[in-house]
């Protein structure tokens, strides 16, 4: 009996969570079969198989070349039809192989070997929420990639209110002010760029069919028409300053705060709102950047964006932007930051170092990475365990939440009982 066979007369009580929405935290651990193991190795191409309900998904891969996936339809143990399968996400270059496991059904996570330690662990979605829902959108069936991410990002802070209220003031204080916590989310728009405003700082500046593909293709977290153009906020664009382990500020309207609120995305919501319309209408006019028919247009928005921003329910909090240091010491304590002191450097991200040959096996919700050689910090040290029981976000942003620890044996964290099954991924 190889080491497979051997798995697969083992049942165990396995991951928790995946079962609500986008949150993966924890939940009571279903049964988990380890037959979910597969394991992937070089041989020019390489591929795992993994069964999901009645459908065998096959993954595979040649070195340098992005992963593919194919699905295949079960039944009764027979191999059906392919399926005509949509890939969404952005997805993991290959490596020299990878190992496949189940999570609860719905999600496989991928062990890349021999890859960089940013680069080790990504998730492929088969059935969760979003998933399902881009099935019905898109009408195919779908599966979509995420990269795994150690730790968690902090929660970002969306910024809406009507046109030349203040918004773009009050963040580039906050981000002066606190360069290394805030990060801005840049936008995609389909107006043309005001005179001091560069691409890809301000926003990136876009045509109106690629936007249109790009977010057809499921790259964008909100979009929606304002003041006769397009804009919207990538997925990558919020992933970006998460990655960076900073607050992403969203300054986005009234229509795209409300996606963002129905989105999985957790978020703090602030509405910034002016004095009077006279003082918003001195103020667009004062800075000078609209012609008269873009005044007149966004003075025409800013009545329907402040009764919505003051009554939608959309909003955490609201704040008048009437002197600006006021609302400005008003925003920095809605964030925490008033008599803010600085806080010790953070120590340095995470990073997984998956050795070239290792093996891996399953309990609860670790999964345990066996390393055949010592590759790791200590000589003696041969095992690291990954922790998957709160897992946040997912496609088509990044799987957040991972941790892991690493180890002398089994008996360092489950008491000696040493009921790990490892496979060889030589
Ligand atoms: N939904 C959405 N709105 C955005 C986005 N980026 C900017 N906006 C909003 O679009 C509106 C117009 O922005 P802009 O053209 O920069 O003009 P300004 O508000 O007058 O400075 C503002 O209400 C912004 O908050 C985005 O990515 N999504
Ligand atoms: N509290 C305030 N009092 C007076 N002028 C302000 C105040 N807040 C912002 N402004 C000015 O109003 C104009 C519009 O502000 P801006 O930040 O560009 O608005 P938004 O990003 O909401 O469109 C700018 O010229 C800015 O300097």
């Amino acid at each position: 009996m190889n080491a497979s066979d051997a798995l697969l007369k083992k049942t165990k009580a396995g991951l928790p969570g995946l079962s609500s929405g986008k949150d993966f935290s924890m939940g009571e651990a279903p049964t988990f079969f380890v037959q979910d193991l597969q394991n992937g190795t070089k041989n020019g191409t390489f591929e795992t198989n993994t069964v999901v309900g009645d459908k065998k998904y096959v993954i595979g891969g040649t070195d340098g070349e992005a992963f593919s996936v194919k699905a295949q339809i079960l039944d009764n143990n027979c191999l059906g039809e392919l399926v005509n399968l949509v890939e969404l996400g952005t997805k993991p270059i290959s490596c020299d192989g990878h190992s496949a496991m189940l999570l609860e059904d719905r999600i496989l996570i991928i062990l890349k070997k021999n890859s960089k330690p940013d680069d080790s662990i990504w998730f492929l979605e088969v059935d969760t929420p979003y998933v399902r829902q881009q099935k019905k959108i898109l009408g195919t069936d779908v599966v979509a990639w995420s990269k795994g991410v150690m730790g968690n990002a902090e929660k970002p802070v969306v910024i809406s209110g009507p046109s030349g209220v203040g918004k773009g003031t009050l963040i580039s204080m906050l981000m002066k002010e606190f360069p290394s916590m805030f990060g801005f989310s840049v936008s995609h728009t389909t107006r043309a760029p005001r005179g001091m405003e560069k691409n890809g700082v301000h926003y990136h500046f876009t045509e109106k069919n690629v936007m249109e593909k790009e977010i057809k293709d499921g790259k964008f977290l909100e979009f929606a028409s304002v003041h006769g153009n397009l804009y919207g906020t990538s997925v990558e664009a919020v992933e970006l300053v998460s990655d960076a382990g900073k607050i992403c500020i969203l300054d986005i309207d009234v229509q795209g705060a409300r996606s963002v609120r129905a989105s999985s995305l957790e978020a703090m919501f602030i509405f910034i709102c002016p004095p009077s319309m006279e003082e918003l209408e001195k103020r667009l006019r004062d800075r000078g950047t609209e012609t008269e028919e873009q005044i007149l247009k966004r003075l025409r928005n800013a009545c329907a964006e402040i009764e919505q921003g003051e009554s939608s329910g959309i909003f955490d909090h609201i704040l008048y932007n009437d002197n600006l240091e006021v609302c400005y010491e008003n925003l920095k304590k809605l964030l925490g930051l008033d008599g803010y002191v600085t806080p010790p450097k953070s120590a340095a991200p995470k990073e997984i170092n998956l050795p070239r040959n290792h093996s891996i096996s399953k309990i609860d919700d670790k999964i345990i990475i066996h390393c055949n050689s010592s590759t790791l910090e200590k000589e003696s040290k041969n095992l690291i365990m990954l922790d998957v029981s709160s897992l946040k976000g997912g496609a088509p942003g990044r799987t957040r939440g991972l941790d892991f620890q690493v180890m002398d044996s089994f008996s360092d964290s489950f008491n000696g009982n040493g009921n790990g099954y490892p496979i060889d991924i030589q």
